[in-house]
């Protein structure tokens, strides 16, 4: 597992990275989220050693990370790292080498990652040639080229379009699948909500909350319920243990306070004529954000 323990980061005596601590587990997706400035880059440029901490830790696999490690990660940074003058799959091949892979194995592994990201027919252009998208999908293969060991992807599916963002995360979830860690920063919730496994939200600096998505629902959000009714649900915002998110005449989604049971509230609804629907409401990964990191 790729490990963060106790790391600090300022820039000119104003503190960006306090006390960060978090785990990326070999064969999932951690969703990275945090407001902009909150301290992502600075995480993961300090995880690839572009920046040092000023104090804590990161190791993979328990040992800490050396520049010999660090050659078999697979980085996307944010400012990119492509060169706009030179050819696609050219320089894919060079970055692949670079990282210690053979001539064979770096000709397949670009030409099989081009032709996933459906940019096979455009190897031998110049990356500059490439409209925006395009040029973020070879920045995503310049990633994974190397076959590493730990992926850690600052922001890979801005820009993409949806087709592109399903393919990307195809390949992600293969390579997890395989084992490897892949940690990846978006301000796209709802893709964060669908790929990822495990969600590290940080706010100014500070990690608000980690873990599976599961235990973050169970440990952040309140219970929610909605209710159909065929008369006005209002006599829910007099229930006791009930607060009311939404009312919409008949229908009402509702918080239960902690440890409450919704029995009775069903009963009571039972009690004033028929109930069309009551179901459990899985609150978003939005709705998350905002009570963590607000
Ligand atoms: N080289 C630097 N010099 C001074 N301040 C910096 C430097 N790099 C980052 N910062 C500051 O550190 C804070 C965290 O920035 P960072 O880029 O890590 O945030 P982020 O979460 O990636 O934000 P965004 O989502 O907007 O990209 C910001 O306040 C930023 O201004």
């Amino acid at each position: 597992m790729l490990r963060l323990d106790g790391v600090d980061r300022s820039f000119g005596g104003r503190r960006v990275l306090q006390n960060v601590s978090f785990d990326a587990e070999a064969g999932r997706m951690t969703g990275f989220v945090g407001g902009n400035g909150a301290g992502k880059t600075t995480t993961m440029r300090i995880i690839l050693g572009v920046l040092a901490a000023d104090a804590g830790q990161v190791t993979w696999r328990g040992a800490p990370l050396t520049r010999a490690a660090r050659r078999r990660f697979g980085y996307m940074p944010e400012e990119r790292g492509l060169y706009p003058k030179m050819a696609v799959r050219e320089q894919l091949i060079y970055l692949a080498r670079l990282h210690g892979v053979t001539a064979p194995a770096a000709v397949r592994s670009t030409d099989t990652l081009l032709e996933r990201v459906g940019l096979a027919d455009r190897g031998h252009d110049l990356l500059e040639k490439l409209s925006l998208g395009n040029q973020q999908r070879a920045q995503i293969v310049a990633a994974l080229v190397s076959d590493p060991e730990v992926l850690v992807l600052d922001e890979p599916f801005s820009g993409l379009d949806p087709l592109a963002v399903d393919t990307v995360v195809d390949v992600l979830k293969e390579r997890a699948t395989q084992g490897v860690p892949v940690l990846f920063s978006s301000h796209q919730l709802d893709v964060v909500e669908r790929l990822c496994d495990d969600l590290v939200i940080i706010s100014a600096g500070t990690i608000r909350a980690a873990g599976s998505r599961t235990q973050l629902r169970a440990t952040y959000t309140a219970p929610r319920y909605e209710l159909v009714v065929d008369n006005d649900a209002g006599w829910l915002r007099d229930h006791p243990g009930v607060t009311l998110v939404e009312l919409e005449g008949a229908r009402a989604v509702f918080e239960l306070s902690r440890g409450a049971d919704e029995q009775p509230v069903l009963h009571a609804a039972l009690a004033r004529g028929p109930v069309r629907g009551f179901r459990p409401v899985v609150p978003s990964l939005a709705e998350i954000f905002r009570e963590v990191a607000l």
